[in-house]
């Protein structure tokens, strides 16, 4: 390894002779290192975070279910402005009360047609809030963790109050 990038490898997570991780601040950069080709690429990479977010619904019907995860996906985008191709992936639960349909159809509506999506059920707690929707947003981002805007709507703001909130819809 030539002698100027002894800096850099002080950072670094040395893989192989031939890669390295190094790290900057919150930012990773992916190194190749072709020594006999006398070549050097970086490549950033972005650390994976979680946004979440929920809200509710006040029947359990298709249309609501989808106007709301809309409702609730646009605002984490707008808090968090961040570009679909940054997604990793995406997961849904409903309470087991909410049938009617399926919440990814909501996200390939708005466009997020390539990102893998999933839905689960939550699981049925008394101390649980009814007709729930929850999304775990996976997300490639140089945000530090404390920086991730975490949208709780509607009849959803109490789960977690000790988060700060962005916006509050009310239920109508
Ligand atoms: O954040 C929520 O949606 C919550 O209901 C809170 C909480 C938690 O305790 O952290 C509880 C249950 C969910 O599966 C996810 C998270």
């Amino acid at each position: 390894m030539a002698g100027g990038n002894a800096a850099i490898v002080a950072h670094a997570i040395v893989i192989n002779p031939n890669l390295c991780i190094m790290y900057r601040g919150y930012k990773a950069v992916y190194i190749e290192l072709f020594i006999s080709k006398n070549v050097i690429t970086e490549r950033m990479i972005n650390l994976l975070r979680g946004i979440r977010g929920a809200t509710t619904v006040v029947k359990n019907e298709s249309t609501e279910i989808i106007e709301r995860v809309i409702e609730l996906l646009t605002a984490i985008v707008q808090a968090n402005e961040f570009e679909v191709e940054d997604i990793g992936a995406v997961i849904f639960s409903s309470t087991p009360d909410i049938n009617a349909t399926f919440p990814a159809i909501a996200a390939r509506n708005i466009g997020w047609t390539e990102v893998p999506l999933f839905g689960t059920q939550e699981i049925d707690s008394p101390n649980g809030i009814p007709q729930c929707i929850r999304v775990l947003i996976l997300l490639n981002t140089d945000l530090p963790q404390k920086e991730i805007k975490h949208i709780y709507l509607r009849e959803a703001v109490v789960l977690r109050q000790d988060l700060k909130q962005e916006s509050h819809v009310s239920e109508s």
